[in-house]
């Protein structure tokens, strides 16, 4: 569903996308304004910014095409994360799922920064404010940072070239590449089939559910105008992007309350609760670290998600195909490994609001900064504890539930007084479902002397792989399924209730 949403809404970018090109003037030469809207009137703006305010106010629709752009965008991104989530948590990305994965975490990584170009294309102050960020970071990299500014940009900020280009990419380019990348992943997708969760009947062989024409395809077109229903209702009711009330863009004024798109806080939240540390190196030259590091940590945390399928299959040595979904808890490491991975992001993404947060809250701005950048290596920590054994938690449960039935509700009085809970036992589908789950068993070493007395001494990398992976299913890492044996002592009357 999650994916459905995405790619439903990738289809009204689209197609809102053609309209505005209809209409927007993708240029940054100067016109004075003469619309509608009468507090810009007479201001001197580019024609960018001039052809948005006449979408917004002088074409007949053009404001609710506009929003409904927006809207999805919002949407677009918010359903491939949480799509993305699904299939992390579930293990869907196991083989032969790996590349399909690989494809999504691009569809991921190009979506968010196309969402990012397109709100850089009207020319208002706020988006005239997010291409200076971006300018800065350019700067930043050491070596090619003035080259690559210089080739971007054509000379001074902002100069007359980056809209257009912008643009080019924006319509072109990167939706290209996406819907190519994306006819990948849904071929992919109905050749591997979707995983399923585990359940009487299913197997890793099989599939059980809908054929996908005609009963799928028909509800697929119906959650298609559903959602499209819904984003339109969001874009005619709440404003998106009010461009009118920034005004047009100027190198020397920068607007209060300046706040990215939701998905691009968190690289936002990075650089503002960096230090601002500059260094000297080679003869004078700066360092500008306050923007670097932040720089460094984006595409390492990317590289962190579109390797995991990997790293995980390296340390548990795991090279089976699965087409079975998993449960969260059943996978503990797992599981705290990816909760750990969304509370920094909501950590940062706290840092880039930093401004509004205090301002509603009433909350130092200083205070919030400095608990961010003790969040950014603590929360991470904590939620991977907590997540971990509450995953462990949930195991123990489910095993209680199978050796024990069911908790009623009922308390019986014994004749000689004592009360005791009645336990149901659970359906034997039930049993199934919750002890079908396989419990690999963490890689170990050979020994460090062989049968014929040769030292084989492990390397560096076998024996941090070995640790990592008693780690994800040593001991301490998952609770033993209930055999079928201790089942049925229990189950036959010795452990009675
Ligand atoms: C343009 C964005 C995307 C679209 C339109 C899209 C669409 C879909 C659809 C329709 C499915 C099948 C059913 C479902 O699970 O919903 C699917 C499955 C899948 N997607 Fe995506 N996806 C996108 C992005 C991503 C991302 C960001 C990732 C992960 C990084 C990803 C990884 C996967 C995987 C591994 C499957 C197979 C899951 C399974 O069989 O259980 N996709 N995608
Ligand atoms: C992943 C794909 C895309 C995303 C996430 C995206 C996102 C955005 C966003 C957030 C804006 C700013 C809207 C505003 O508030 O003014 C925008 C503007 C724009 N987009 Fe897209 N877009 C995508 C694809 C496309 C495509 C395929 C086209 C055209 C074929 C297109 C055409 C435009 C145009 C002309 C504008 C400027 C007009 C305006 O700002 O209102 N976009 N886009």
């Amino acid at each position: 569903m999650l994916g459905e949403i995405a790619l439903y809404t990738f289809v009204i970018i689209i197609l809102t996308g053609v309209w505005l090109t209809l209409f927007f003037r993708p240029s940054m030469g100067e016109v004075v304004y003469d619309g509608s809207y009468v507090p810009l009137k007479g201001i001197p703006m580019s024609e960018a910014y001039a052809s948005t305010l006449d979408i917004s106010f002088d074409i007949r629709g053009g404001l609710l095409i506009r929003q409904i752009h927006h809207w999805s965008a919002i949407v677009f991104v918010a359903a491939m994360l949480t799509h993305m989530m699904r299939v992390f948590f579930t293990g869907a990305f196991r083989k032969p799922r790996e590349i399909n994965w690989v494809f999504g975490a691009l569809l991921l990584f190009l979506g968010m920064f196309d969402g990012f170009m397109g709100y850089s294309l009207p020319d208002d102050l706020l988006s005239g404010t997010g291409i200076r960020f971006m300018e800065g970071a350019i700067l930043a990299m050491p070596i090619v940072g003035t080259y690559l500014q210089f080739f971007f940009f054509g000379g001074q900020f902002p100069g007359v070239l980056i809209v257009p280009r912008l643009f080019t990419v924006h319509i072109l380019l990167i939706p290209g590449i996406m819907v190519g990348l994306l006819a990948a992943h849904l071929i992919l997708v109905f050749y591997h089939k979707h995983t399923q969760f585990a359940g009487p009947g299913r197997t890793n062989e099989n599939v059980v559910g809908m054929p996908l024409l005609p009963v799928y395809t028909a509800k697929a077109g119906g959650f298609f105008f559903l959602v499209f229903g819904v984003i339109s209702a969001m874009a005619a009711i709440a404003t998106v992007n009010p461009i009118w009330a920034y005004g047009p863009y100027r190198p020397d004024q920068v607007s209060t309350d300046a706040q990215p798109d939701w998905y691009m806080g968190f690289s936002e939240g990075l650089v503002r609760v960096m230090p601002g540390w500059e260094i000297s190196v080679w003869g004078g030259h700066t360092l500008n670290l306050g923007v670097f590091i932040p720089l460094i940590i984006f595409p390492t945390v990317l590289v962190g998600l579109w390797g995991y399928p990997f790293i995980e299959a390296w340390i548990t040595g795991d090279r089976g195909e699965h087409h079975m979904a998993d449960r969260p808890r059943n996978h503990p490491v797992r599981t705290a490994y990816g909760a750990a991975w969304m509370g920094l992001y909501l950590v940062l993404l706290a840092g880039g609001g930093n401004d509004l947060l205090a301002t509603h809250f009433h909350l130092s701005i200083n205070a919030i900064t400095y608990f961010v950048r003790a969040g950014f290596f603590a929360v991470p920590i904590i939620i991977f504890v907590v997540t971990k054994r509450w995953c462990l938690g949930l195991q123990r449960r489910d095993k209680e539930k199978v050796l024990h039935g069911r908790e009623t509700g009922v308390i019986n009085r014994l004749h000689h007084g004592e009360y005791i809970e009645v336990h149901a036992p659970l359906p034997q589908g039930r049993l199934y479902t919750l002890t079908a789950h396989e419990q690999p068993e963490p890689v170990v070493l050979a020994p460090e002397v062989d049968e014929n007395g040769v030292v084989r001494k492990a390397g560096l990398f076998t024996r941090a792989r070995a640790k990592l992976s008693r780690g994800f299913y040593g001991e301490g890492s998952q609770i033993a399924k209930p055999t079928a044996e201790e089942h049925q002592e229990i189950a036959s009357g010795h452990g009675h209730h």
